[in-house]
Order: C-alpha cells, then sequence, then structure tokens
C-alpha cells in the first residue's frame, strides 16, 4: 500500500562502494516530515554509510537523496519542490543541506572538539548556521538538551557519557534542523541513562515537529520509539513497514532471525 503522505527526503537507488566494499546496494525509500525511521541491520548491513550519505557527511557512489525545499523557500501556499542533495558535498552545500539535516553519533567525545567547553560548542554551531552567539542562546539550547547552567564551561571530558550526548544533542538543535539522525546514539550509555536520552529525543521530536531517523541494532529501542522500520541486510533493505507489523508479522526471514536473536519483552 502506498504512502499518501508528502515525502520529505527520497532515497532512491542509493549506493556506495568502499573499495571492493559494497556498502549500500541500490537502497530506496521515503522518509516522511515528523516521524520516527528506525534502520536496523546486523553489524555491517549499511546502516550508518546509509545515515552518512543523507547527512552529506559521505559522499555516493551512486543514486540520489532528494530533500523537499524548506517551508521558507516556497512562495505562499505553493507546494515545495524536491531538491536533490549533491553527489559529493562542498562547503556551501553543508550551509545549505547540512544544517537541515544533522547527524548525532554513538561516541559524542570524538565528535566534540576537546578544547571547546559547552558554551563554545554551541556557538559555534550557531555561528556555522549563521546566528550570532549570546549567552542567552547558549544557556537556552543546554536547557532545552537537559543540561544545566554551570555545565557551560565544562569541556567535554568534564561531563559524563549521557551530558555529552546531550550536548551533542543541543548542538545538533541549535541549528534548528528538520531531521536529525541518529546513529547508535543511546548504545553505549548504561540502561537508565539511555533511557532519559531516549525520552530526551522523542520530547524534542514531538515539541520541534522533527524528523528522527534512528540507525541502531538494538530493536528493544526500536520498539520503544519507531513508528516505521527499514530492515537491512549486506546493504540492501530485505523489509519495511510499519514498527508492529515489522515486530508481530515480520516477513523476511532475516528479520525473523533478528528477531530470534534479540527477544522483545512483553509490554
Ligand atoms: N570508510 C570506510 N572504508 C571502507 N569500508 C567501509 C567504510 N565505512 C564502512 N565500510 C564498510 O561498509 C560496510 C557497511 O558498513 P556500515 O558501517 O555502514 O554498517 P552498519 O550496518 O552501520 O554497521 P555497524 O552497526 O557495525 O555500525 C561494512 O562492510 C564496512 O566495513
Amino acid at each position: 500500500m502506498s504512502d499518501q503522505r508528502p515525502t520529505l527526503i527520497e532515497v532512491r537507488h542509493l549506493r556506495k562502494i568502499f573499495g571492493k566494499t559494497l556498502a549500500v546496494d541500490d537502497v530506496s525509500f521515503d522518509i516522511y516530515p515528523a516521524e520516527i525511521l528506525a534502520l536496523v541491520g546486523e553489524s555491517g548491513s549499511g546502516k550508518t554509510t546509509v545515515g552518512r550519505m543523507i547527512s552529506g557527511l559521505e559522499d555516493k557512489s551512486g543514486g540520489t537523496v532528494s530533500l523537499r525545499g524548506s517551508a521558507s523557500s516556497s512562495t505562499e501556499n505553493a507546494p515545495t519542490a524536491m531538491e536533490r542533495l549533491p553527489d559529493r558535498y562542498r562547503k556551501q552545500d553543508f550551509r545549505r543541506y547540512g544544517q537541515r539535516i544533522q547527524m548525532i553519533f554513538q561516541d559524542p567525545l570524538s565528535s566534540l572538539n576537546p578544547f571547546f567547553n559547552a558554551g563554545e560548542v554551541i556557538s559555534e554551531a550557531l555561528r556555522f548556521a549563521g546566528q550570532k552567539p549570546t549567552l542567552e542562546t547558549q544557556l537556552h539550547w543546554l536547557n532545552e538538551a537537559g543540561l544545566q547552567p554551570d555545565h557551560l564551561h565544562r569541556l567535554p571530558h568534564e561531563l559524563s557519557g549521557g551530558q555529552r550526548q546531550r550536548l551533542c544533542i543541543a548542538r545538533a538543535l541549535c541549528m534548528r534542523p528538520e531531521v536529525i539522525v541518529s546513529d547508535e546514539s543511546v548504545s553505549a550509555l548504561d540502561v537508565s541513562v539511555q533511557a532519559q536520552i531516549l525520552a530526551l529525543l522523542l520530547r524534542l521530536q514531538d515539541t520541534h515537529a522533527l524528523t528522527l531517523i534512528f540507525i541502531t541494532h538494538d530493536l528493544n529501542v526500536v520498539r520503544q520509539i519507531a513508528s516505521r522500520v527499514l530492515v537491512m541486510r549486506r546493504g540492501q533493505i530485505v523489509e519495511s513497514g510499519q514498527a508492529d507489523q515489522v515486530f508481530d508479522a515480520p516477513q523476511h526471514e532475516y528479520t525473523k532471525a533478528l528477531l530470534a536473536a534479540c527477544p522483545i519483552p512483553q509490554i
């Protein structure tokens, strides 16, 4: 059954080849505004590479990613057209599209400058987005992600793992993205902190009408948050559907095996 909602992102025949490895093999799917879409599959199935190509962090070997023009680029009441993202990003492309699609990662330490305190991390992102940072805006975005004013001057190594992930979320959020691609962003956290960060992402998704692309191997997390699921295996999508449908009546043998390997607690 085809979905009647207007798409926000169209991915068509996406491919990525690393040397002799075909990491992503002819992947096509749509992403709808303000949905939570999970990308699941075993290690090496190509999830991260798809997320990085959608975010413009990885050049594409083939295929296209198109993003619906932002509301501000349309004339009043006129539908916005799909814009094809470049195959290879240049600096100006990041400013144009990267701001709209932000990515957060499993290891915040590797994506944070060790010499920038939390306030400076936010300032840098705001400047990148063409805004003038102030103390007030720094505190506002830290607060949005559940950090306190006394975190403002802390360097990344002076924050806990959960607080560092909150800082990455604040940095992504202050650029006012429409889409956040979360790549195993809660996988390294212990269960209680993981639940707090998931709750934060869900609240932000709701209040900012964000589209969330959630890349994970953890099917229990997917069950808690996702509305739709894509299952990847060896660079291809082998199954897709509403989360309940995929969990309750998986069609593909691989999905059945994934579910069997990860018993889902009855809720
Ligand atoms: N920069 C790279 N150079 C070479 N090969 C790469 C690179 N990035 C990914 N690959 C390969 O591409 C394939 C897909 O990797 P990818 O990280 O997208 O999978 P994944 O499903 O996200 O796995 P994981 O859950 O372990 O992160 C793997 O075979 C991987 O080794």
